[in-house]
């Protein structure tokens, strides 16, 4: 199935594939440029675990279509802010941050989410965890999430608000992109991208990070992306 007819959304996760580590995380002003001008005529979203007070300042002067950020929960359009997590988590938020403390487990806390970076959890500590929230990996970083909500949620919700009917697709290089996956037409890894990524990729693409982007939109624009179609 060649992706050639209608306005299209990709959704693109942030880190490790529209931004490089070894640029510090900031987006070059290439790929900027890039996705400007693929926002006049399509939709693009920058779906990432990360808080926005933080891509504003990594991503500077970047305006797509929406930001989906902590992984899922927080979406922005245009000036608009929309909360995708039950109002009830900022009660249950509390009991993970004190059962966290009580680990001995050092954390930072988003507008929404829970960060624990660098540190993996014992069996027992992730399943009294478990009992109240999500908890979701990225390349050695954990976010804890409301139940259920995710970035495959995130990108649901940001259908309905944008009152999209047409192909997503989703490109992403980390573990917490998997769930991205199982919500969009056609799946995208960047070169770069961790092996359970690329298995269920439908495209691996040649480029890593950003110039992986400018890869996939040049394939989209051209009509020449295609679906596995087995
Ligand atoms: O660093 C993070 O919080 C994760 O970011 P990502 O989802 O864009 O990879």
């Amino acid at each position: 199935m060649a992706i050639t007819s209608g306005k299209v959304l990709v959704v693109s996760d942030y880190d490790r594939t529209l931004a490089h580590e070894k640029d510090g995380f900031f987006v070059s002003e290439e790929v900027k440029r890039r996705i400007q001008s693929f926002v006049e005529r399509n939709y693009f979203a920058i779906v990432s675990g990360r808080e926005k007070r933080l891509m504003d300042i990594f991503a500077k002067g970047l305006k797509p279509t929406a930001w989906v950020l902590e992984n899922g929960t927080l979406i922005f359009v245009g000036d608009e802010e929309i909360l995708n997590a039950p109002r009830s988590w900022f009660q249950i938020r509390e009991e993970v941050t004190s059962r966290l403390e009580k680990m001995g487990i050092n954390f930072s806390v988003g507008r929404v989410i829970v960060y624990v970076n660098n540190r993996g959890f014992t069996d027992q500590e992730l399943s009294q965890l478990r009992e109240i929230c999500d908890v979701e990996y990225n390349r050695g970083d954990a976010m804890i999430l409301p139940k259920g909500i995710n970035k495959a949620s995130g990108i649901v919700k940001l259908k309905e608000i944008l009152k999209f009917n047409g192909k997503t697709i989703g490109v992403g290089d980390g573990e917490n992109d998997l769930k991205m996956m199982e919500v969009v037409d056609v799946k995208v890894a960047v070169g770069n991208a961790v092996p359970m990524i690329k298995e269920v990729a439908d495209l691996v693409l040649k480029h890593e990070d950003g110039e992986g982007i400018l890869e996939l939109l040049d394939l989209i624009d051209s009509g020449k992306l295609t679906k596995k179609t087995n």
